[in-house]
């Protein structure tokens, strides 16, 4: 019999928990990282991570450790979920440890602040390894709803099909279908920018905007977020798929996505200060709504959209005025 496959998870939040468990349904060893001790005690003791996903059980084959050398050692796998902008420095510290073959996988959509960096090229940069030992897992996955084993589809994107082929069979479940794609850009940009257009609908939400609203703020967030990946050279169908569409769709329905409810917190009168206050999980579009519209105007593409969240979030731009400029714009054609 061969080896079982050994996936590494480095953050035991809400989604590198829940995604630890599909690798392990799909019968992975499976090891969390955790920073603090307390949480791996929970985890391994009650095999229930109590902070991030309370009632849960958790699978015989999945432990946790707050040894990053010994969570890396032998990983086929090794799975990176935590917040984006913690990730430089944080793989600075694990790159020594990191398995000589493994294929570092990210589960992050965010944006770097200052370089504009997607996750991947930050995992290049940083732990200096080729494309082809980089994964990218999105698509439509509340980790809520993939804990209860509910069904959901994904993409899993690595330029080299091979090794995405080798990722998709080492997390497929009965429950969790991932799909493979070699346009490791479109994806994530796909979920970076879902989350900014998140942010959007649930202001729209918030402040009672109707139906209409969500429509046409997800359809044109779609068309910003498309016209974003052509500049970088993303294939623009990605965006019709599971990596856009399919996540948009999902976060801007969800009172589970944080993006979703975050915006919603805004659009009813909260403050700034009172919704981050009151935000216990990783929002990932509060602060990659600013790296997005940096890495738009570094390439000359016009994101309304994610300029009137970065307006909002940012420069305490009442939802209202917000709202009358961004319906006030100059008539365009659709498509241009
Ligand atoms: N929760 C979800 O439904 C999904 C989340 N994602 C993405 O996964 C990534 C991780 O998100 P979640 O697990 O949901 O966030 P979370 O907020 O639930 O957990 C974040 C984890 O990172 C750790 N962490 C926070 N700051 C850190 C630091 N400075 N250094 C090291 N570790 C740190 C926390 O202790 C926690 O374990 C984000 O990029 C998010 O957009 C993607 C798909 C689904
Ligand atoms: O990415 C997600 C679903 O695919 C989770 O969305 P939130 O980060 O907004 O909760």
């Amino acid at each position: 019999m061969s080896k079982p496959v050994k996936a590494a998870v480095f953050g035991t939040g809400s989604w590198g928990t829940a995604f630890g468990m599909v690798l392990a349904d799909a019968g992975c060893d499976v090891v969390l990282w955790a920073r603090r001790p307390g949480l791996v005690e929970a985890v391994n003791s009650t095999r229930t991570n109590p902070d991030y996903l309370p009632g849960v059980e958790l699978p015989a084959n999945l432990r946790a450790t707050a040894d990053a050398a010994e969570a890396a050692r032998d990983a086929d796998f090794t799975v990176l979920a935590i917040p984006s902008q913690t990730l430089r420095g944080n793989l600075a510290g694990w790159k020594p440890l990191l398995a000589p073959d493994t294929v570092l996988v990210s589960l992050m959509k965010g944006v770097e602040l200052g370089s504009a960096m997607r996750m991947s090229e930050v995992i290049e940069d940083v732990a200096g390894v080729g494309a082809d030992r980089i994964a990218v897992v999105t698509g439509p996955n509340l980790a809520r709803e993939i804990a209860a084993r509910m069904p959901a589809a994904a993409v899993v994107a690595c330029t080299d099909e091979a090794v995405a082929q080798r990722l998709q069979a080492a997390c497929h479940t009965p429950y969790f279908r991932p799909y493979t794609n070699t346009d490791v850009a479109g994806c994530e940009l796909g979920g970076a920018v879902k989350n900014v257009i998140g942010l959007a609908v649930g202001i729209a939400d918030g402040m009672g905007l109707g139906d209409n609203a969500k429509g046409s703020l997800i359809t044109r967030g779609l068309a910003e977020t498309t016209r974003l990946g052509a500049a970088l050279g993303a294939d623009p169908l990605t965006f019709a798929g599971l990596a856009g569409l399919g996540d948009l769709v999902a976060t801007c329905s969800s009172p589970l996505s944080r993006n979703h409810t975050f915006g919603t917190n805004l659009g009813k009168g909260m403050t700034l200060e009172e919704t981050v206050a009151i935000t216990k999980q990783t929002a990932e579009g509060v602060k990659s709504c600013e790296s997005v519209l940096d890495l738009a105007r570094r390439h000359g593409v016009d994101m309304p959209i994610t300029e009137t969240v970065v307006g909002i979030v940012h420069e305490g731009k009442p939802p209202v005025v917000a709202l009358k400029e961004l319906m006030s714009r100059s008539a365009k054609p659709e498509r241009h």
